[in-house]
């Protein structure tokens, strides 16, 4: 089980400040999205909570456990394969675990079945479909059986087939257990797959609650706004 606990956090390049002080705690199961309009500072966030990126002030804590001890993964919003088989590419992963041969086999088969591309296995992962490398992307990080995954917007280039697709792997992967961070602009997938809501606005939180409450009730201006979609044009226009 992984806490999440974000103290203070500052991300500050060339003294510009992306993420300015922003506080959470981040309960262990279900998914928490974290949504907010272009240029929030979501993806930064999640950079900063998996430790590729280093912050300029405060700290990510999980519970009290030591960083690397959390196993965890990240899916990008396109998928870097390398050249090779799908089999390859998913196998890449397991390299760090030490797993017989065996065993890595099997963990191989069963998430590749998992993820609907077990008869794929063998073909080469850069002739598949942009929804398929997307859940190559998503076997890749989910045999090591990871306590924590990280999806920046892992939707946002597919149609709905493929969409729904990546959506019942994200849900299976939670009732497994799985603690999973999404950043998506995608508010219907936010609706029917979160169970909290952090929303961000110009690098500071602005609301951190139950996914429905937030979606359909939003307290701040900021929120809202973002929420239904008002452009800065649209009172322009109205004005006009
Ligand atoms: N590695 C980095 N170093 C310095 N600045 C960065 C870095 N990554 C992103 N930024 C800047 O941080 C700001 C927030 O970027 P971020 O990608 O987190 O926004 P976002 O909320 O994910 O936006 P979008 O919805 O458009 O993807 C942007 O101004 C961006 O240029």
């Amino acid at each position: 089980m992984v806490r999440i606990i974000i103290e203070d956090l500052v991300f500050r390049p060339q003294g510009r400040p992306v993420i300015d002080g922003l506080s959470a705690t981040i309960g262990s199961d279900g998914i928490t999205a974290i949504i907010g309009p272009n240029g929030a500072g979501k993806s930064v966030t999640l950079r900063l909570i998996d430790g590729l990126l280093r912050p300029d002030g405060g700290s990510v804590k999980f519970g009290d456990r030591a960083p690397e001890a959390v196993r965890r993964s990240f899916v990008f919003q396109s998928p870097a394969l390398v050249r090779g088989s799908v089999r390859q590419n998913a196998a890449l992963a397991l390299m760090p675990l030490r797993l017989s041969r065996q065993e890595a086999a099997e963990r191989l088969d069963a998430t590749l079945y998992e993820v609907g591309l077990l008869h794929r296995a063998d073909d080469a992962a850069r002739k598949l479909s942009g929804g398929e490398q997307q859940r190559l992307a998503l076997a890749r990080a989910l045999v090591i059986h990871p306590e924590l995954l990280l999806l920046d917007e892992p939707t946002a280039s597919l149609d709905p087939a493929a969409t729904a697709a990546i959506e019942e792997i994200i849900r299976v992967a939670a009732q497994d257990g799985t603690k999973i961070l999404l950043v998506s602009h995608n508010l219907g997938q936010v609706a029917r797959l979160a169970r909290d809501v952090l929303v961000l606005s110009r690098g500071k939180i602005i609301e951190h609650g139950n996914a429905e409450a937030i979606i359909t009730t939003p307290r701040t201006s900021e929120a809202r706004a973002y929420i239904r979609g008002e452009l800065p044009w649209t009172s322009f226009a109205a004005a006009c």
